[in-house]
């Protein structure tokens, strides 16, 4: 059994054939990117024209944040976050390296391709291979230090941007540890009743992932698909977009939503391993990026777990006669490689007695076709 982060996807490599595109010189969406309703999984209507509905904005500073927290996180599964301490200048810093590191010629990128089996690297999206069409877009997953890689990558910068990503990692675990416990406090779970957390609620080494994702302009936005709708394997995912929208969540009985960028917001989901802790309670939203003729999109995922050899199952105070167990435990590596096989149906695949009660998976997006 892998116990580190890096080793989840050992026993299950995505092949992709790595058929990267100079989106710079492609004037006209090749068939290969053009997705049909079918090819979407888990199309709905679009809300954007008529909704009136948007994602909550949550003040970290407010008094009732646990209060505010606790419903954004029950009816949405998302809300974005103000006044969370991380630096405007540090957001502006991590974009643009983001956009100089995009920049570069496709086959400096591809020196550090991520491997069939790896977790780290440049390429396309890991849940491409779910899909029969492939997405207008490109992304880096870095896991710990970014050194190595980007020494081949970016031989003469590639120092400032690592200290520049570590930075960055670290103020994203210290928030991402504030949220965890502001999300888990909305359901009266306190430090104690979390093993793993350490006895002061400290968390001894949480795994995390950062996820740079480029969009770039492109020619026939209506056709194409940034990034397919999913949900993420974490307890919580924090993002950061650029002024450009594109994010949309899907909200149950309206549709697409679109998460408008708010300047110096912070994007916060809750992730499968929260569902599973919260025993159903909070939805890890189903979401996905589309794309847009105008202005190329950056967006940057901050990917939070619990140590990856950790067992994670419902929180026994959300567990009673009348609130049986939904998942058995699981840990964060044995989940990812689930996700790597079964894709929007691996929180199906840990569902308690699944078969044999025919109960239905509250979070279930199996109805979500994958190509
Ligand atoms: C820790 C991780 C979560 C993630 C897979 C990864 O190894 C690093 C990338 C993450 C990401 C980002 C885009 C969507 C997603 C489903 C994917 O394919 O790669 C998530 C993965 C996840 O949350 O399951
Ligand atoms: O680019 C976005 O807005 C979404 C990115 C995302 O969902 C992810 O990195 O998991
Ligand atoms: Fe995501």
């Amino acid at each position: 059994m892998p116990s580190r982060l890096s080793d989840a996807f050992r026993a299950h490599p995505v092949h992709l054939q790595h058929k990267h595109l100079d989106f710079t010189s492609v004037q006209e969406l090749p068939e290969s990117y053009k997705w049909t309703q079918l090819d979407d999984s888990g199309n709905q209507p679009s809300g954007d024209f008529f909704v009136d509905e948007s994602v909550p904005i949550i003040d970290l500073l407010d008094p009732n944040v646990l209060e505010n927290v606790g419903h954004a996180c029950k009816n949405w599964g998302v809300f974005q976050v103000i006044n969370h301490g991380v630096t405007s200048s540090l957001l502006d810093s991590i974009e643009s390296s983001c956009k100089s590191l995009f920049s570069l010629p496709i086959q400096q990128k591809l020196k550090a391709a991520r491997s069939p089996d790896g977790i780290a690297g440049y390429g396309l999206a890991r849940i491409s291979s779910f899909f029969s069409k492939l997405m207008w877009y490109e992304g880096f997953t870095i896991v710990g230090s970014p050194l190595e890689q980007f020494r081949q990558l970016w031989p003469q910068d590639y120092t400032k941007f690592c200290q520049m990503a570590e930075e960055y990692e670290k103020e994203m675990q210290k928030l991402a540890g504030k949220l965890m416990w502001v999300m888990l406090g909305s359901l009266s779970i306190t430090k104690e009743d979390l093993k793993w957390a350490g006895p002061k609620g400290e968390s001894v080494e949480p795994c995390a992932a950062l996820q740079l994702n480029h969009y770039p302009a492109c020619p026939e936005p209506d056709q194409a698909m940034g990034l397919a709708a999913h949900t993420d394997s974490t307890l919580l995912t924090i993002l950061y977009q650029n002024n450009t929208s594109g994010l949309q969540v899907l909200r149950e009985g309206t549709g697409w939503v679109t998460v408008t960028p708010i300047p110096g917001g912070l994007v916060v989901n809750v992730g499968d391993l929260l569902h599973i802790l919260s025993n159903g309670l909070y939805p890890s939203v189903l979401h996905r990026a589309v794309v847009n003729r105008a202005k190329p999109r950056l967006s940057i995922a901050y990917l939070y777990g619990p140590p990856s050899n950790v067992q994670i199952s419902p929180l026994s105070k959300l567990v009673g006669p009348s609130q049986p167990p939904l998942y058995r435990s699981v840990t964060w590596n044995e989940y990812l490689g689930t996700k790597a096989k079964h894709f929007n149906k691996a929180l199906s695949r840990v569902r308690a007695c699944a078969s044999q009660n025919g109960s239905v998976d509250v979070n279930d997006h199996s109805s979500v076709q994958v190509g």
